[in-house]
């Protein structure tokens, strides 16, 4: 069953209980392209734009009062999810946004003229372009719902999360502050380091990534709202720009203001090509976190074996018994899709020409991905990893003792050439250190005893 629609090209049949209208439909058509839907998110955002441009654009007069009540009370079923099956559209469409914003306005629209007592969609009494996107255009409106949808979901979902990783590390960092092992650099033997000194490296490299995406956040909430097609305001009264950022910063809570420049607003996405750059930070420390876990923890027995990671399920579908470092799989091929998306949002935003960006949907899909994926990876490693993993001391203790550079010690007092002579016979003759040293007369057992101490190696002036 459906019914007719139109737009400037013409009809078109729409099904009847779809409340968007003939733009979106097209899309439809014209768009069978992948299965990537355009973010929800990013469809709230521009519902609740659509809901502040009604209260806006009613107390300016611009709007009957009526129609923007209608307005908004269909925005607010948008936005508490109550239609979110009307927006089938999918990334890879406009690149502007065009179709989805119509979507929006359509399916407000129709909603709206349902609500007024009227058939579901049309244009009377509310009209999708007309009134709902009163004094907007697609080039505002999408670039706007772009930043609010990032920032909300930093701000609400990926820096609690991370915030949970960092503590946990942090917790694991102080448990075994003492616990002393050996340290590598170019994965070969190095000198002593504690597992906490090695836990504290990740701590602070989550904290650079944190203060690099908090440091990306006051660009983003700059809207591009009221610059309508090119920049310039055209069909927006004057003061609309802030007295649209001031009512989402209302509606949102969120720090949102007006953007200095609209033209720079719809035609680049500096703002969000630095946030995706933080992401990437993040990503890079997450990597190194999980492929530095993953290396202590291989074995059992055939491994370094110097950390125990949880046992969360069967590892192999043939080798019995065996257990896999999965979380450590997932947190870095998560990684990987994140240094993958900045490079798409680099290459897409790099595309603006002339007047306006048009590569908006690939750049606000790839950005949501990003943050979805590091949030709910933060999480996930700190919840099914890093609470419960164990340091093996006995392990770390083994390795420690059979490493050779805790000859390192012995530079001040023989000097570097005979040390290295001690490290090269030992490791030669598959002997201790103290044998070689020892044998080779540098110094007597008293002396291996006294400079020799790993936990005397553990920084300037520490000894524990
Ligand atoms: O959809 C609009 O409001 C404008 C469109 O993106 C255009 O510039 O052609």
């Amino acid at each position: 069953m459906s019914r007719t629609e139109t737009d400037s090209i013409g009809p078109i049949e729409v099904p009847n209980d779809a409340y968007w209208g003939a733009q979106t439909q097209r899309s439809l058509i014209n768009f069978a392209i992948g299965q990537e839907r355009m973010p929800l998110a990013v469809l709230h955002a521009l519902a609740l734009i659509k809901k502040a441009a009604a209260r806006v654009n009613s107390r300016s007069g611009e709007l009957p009062a009526d129609i923007a009540r209608l307005i908004e009370q269909a925005a607010d079923e948008v936005l508490e999810g109550q239609h979110d099956a009307q927006f089938p559209l999918v990334v890879w469409q406009t690149g502007s946004g065009t179709q989805s914003n119509m979507n929006v306005n359509e399916v407000i629209a129709g909603r709206a003229n349902e609500l007024a007592g009227g058939n579901r969609g049309g244009k009377t009494p509310v009209h999708p372009n007309d009134h709902v996107n009163r004094a907007q255009s697609s080039n505002d409106c999408f670039p706007t719902a772009m930043h609010i949808a990032a920032v909300q979901g930093v701000r609400h979902c990926l820096l609690p999360t991370l915030a949970e990783l960092r503590d946990g590390l942090q917790e694991q960092a102080q448990r075994h502050a003492n616990l002393v092992k050996t340290g590598r650099t170019h994965m070969m033997d190095a000198t002593p380091i504690t597992f906490g000194q090695e836990l504290s490296a990740f701590v602070a490299q989550l904290g650079h990534a944190e203060a690099a995406i908090r440091a990306a956040l006051p660009a983003a909430c700059e809207l591009a709202q009221g610059g309508t097609a090119v920049g310039t305001g055209l069909n927006a009264p004057a003061g609309f720009a802030e007295a649209i950022a001031a009512e989402l910063a209302a509606l949102t809570g969120l720090p949102l203001t007006s953007a200095p420049n609209k033209f720079a607003a719809l035609s680049g996405h500096e703002p969000l090509v630095h946030l995706s750059g933080a992401l990437k930070t993040l990503a890079v420390a997450l990597m190194k976190l999980a492929n530095d876990l993953r290396l202590l923890g291989s074995g059992p027995r055939a491994g370094f074996a110097e950390v125990r990671l949880p046992a969360n399920e069967p590892g192999s579908s043939i080798m019995p018994g065996k257990v896999n470092p999965t979380q450590c799989e997932a947190l870095s091929m998560l990684a990987c899709q994140v240094l993958g998306n900045d490079a798409t949002i680099s290459f897409a935003a790099s595309q603006g020409h002339l007047q306006l960006n048009v590569f908006k949907p690939v750049i606000i899909h790839n950005l949501l991905q990003s943050i979805r994926l590091l949030a709910d990876g933060c999480r996930n490693f700190q919840q099914h990893c890093v609470a419960d993993l164990q340091p093996d001391a006995t392990q770390m203790a083994a390795h420690l003792e059979n490493g050779l550079m805790l000859v390192t010690a012995l530079n001040p007092h023989i000097g570097y050439d005979k040390a290295a002579e001690i490290a090269k016979k030992a490791y030669a003759e598959g002997s201790t250190l103290r044998q070689a040293a020892l044998q080779l007369g540098y110094l007597n057992e008293e002396e291996f005893d006294q400079w020799v101490r790993p936990q005397d190696m553990l920084g300037a002036g520490r000894h524990d």
